[in-house]
């Protein structure tokens, strides 16, 4: 959905616009912009207390994941289970939203994961000490701060179940996903086909740096699987 609404109807079929007269297409809101996928090269990473500017929006997502060494098709180890999600515009993305006026950046980020996830805030929440890294895109003219919330498995699968039942299932939110962090025999199948889909904003460029950070992948894997994508150059963070 890059540019303006404009250009992209020019660029639509007969068929595609005629719907698009009937609202079921087009811009949703002022800040849908935002959500396009940004290579890494346009964020710019900026500390967690970073001021916010004039005309940004301000946006915080979450990584809510369980380490798990088990071993699927008895051949590759799990690793972790990750949860993202198919959105709405059909990019996947972390549970997460804008930060409204006013609001903190915590508070509006643990009511997203209530309203997107269903996620039991008497017994989760995310914390400060939970933040992964934070980003300037000056491009899109927004301010992403990230963080990864650590679950045993037994509470991510009570989470993963419990998220059918959020207000946003079947409207923002189209389906939980689960990464997979193992590369298949072919070298592409698996991470690398994952890493190949289209992703919100800097979506993608925060699943490698938390899977990092939290040492649930080792760059090496991580570098060999960005070699392997058939999309995307690889990411130099
Ligand atoms: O998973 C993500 N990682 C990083 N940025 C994201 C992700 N999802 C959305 N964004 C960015 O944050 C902005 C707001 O996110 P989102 O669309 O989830 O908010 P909303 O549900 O409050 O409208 C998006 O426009 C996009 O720039």
């Amino acid at each position: 959905m890059a540019g303006d609404g404009a250009t992209q109807v020019e660029h639509m079929s007969e068929e595609v616009k005629g719907e698009s007269q009937d609202n079921t297409w087009g811009w949703l809101e002022s800040t849908a912009h935002a959500a396009d996928f940004c290579p890494t090269e346009d964020h710019a990473v900026v500390p967690h207390d970073t001021p916010m500017k004039e005309g940004y929006l301000l946006a915080a997502h979450c990584m809510i994941y369980a380490l798990d060494d088990s071993v699927v098709f008895n051949l590759y180890c799990r690793r972790a289970a990750v949860l993202m999600h198919m959105r709405f515009d059909g990019y996947l993305g972390f549970p997460g939203g804008l930060v409204d006026t006013g609001e903190e950046i915590i508070p509006a980020l643990n009511r997203e994961l209530h309203e997107e996830m269903n996620l039991d805030l008497t017994r989760f929440q995310v914390k400060h000490e939970d933040h992964v890294i934070s980003h300037e895109n000056a491009k899109n003219r927004v301010i992403c701060h990230f963080y990864a919330l650590c679950v045993s498995l037994a509470e991510f699968e009570e989470i993963e179940r419990a998220a059918l039942a959020s207000k946003e299932h079947g409207h923002e939110v189209l389906g939980h996903i689960r990464v997979p962090l193992y590369v298949m025999g072919d070298g592409y199948r698996g991470f690398p086909t994952f890493l190949d889909n289209n992703f919100c904003g800097n979506a993608r460029s925060q699943l490698l740096t938390s899977l990092k950070q939290r040492n649930i992948l080792p760059e090496s894997i991580i570098n060999a699987a960005l070699a392997a994508t058939k999309k995307y150059v690889p990411a130099s963070s």
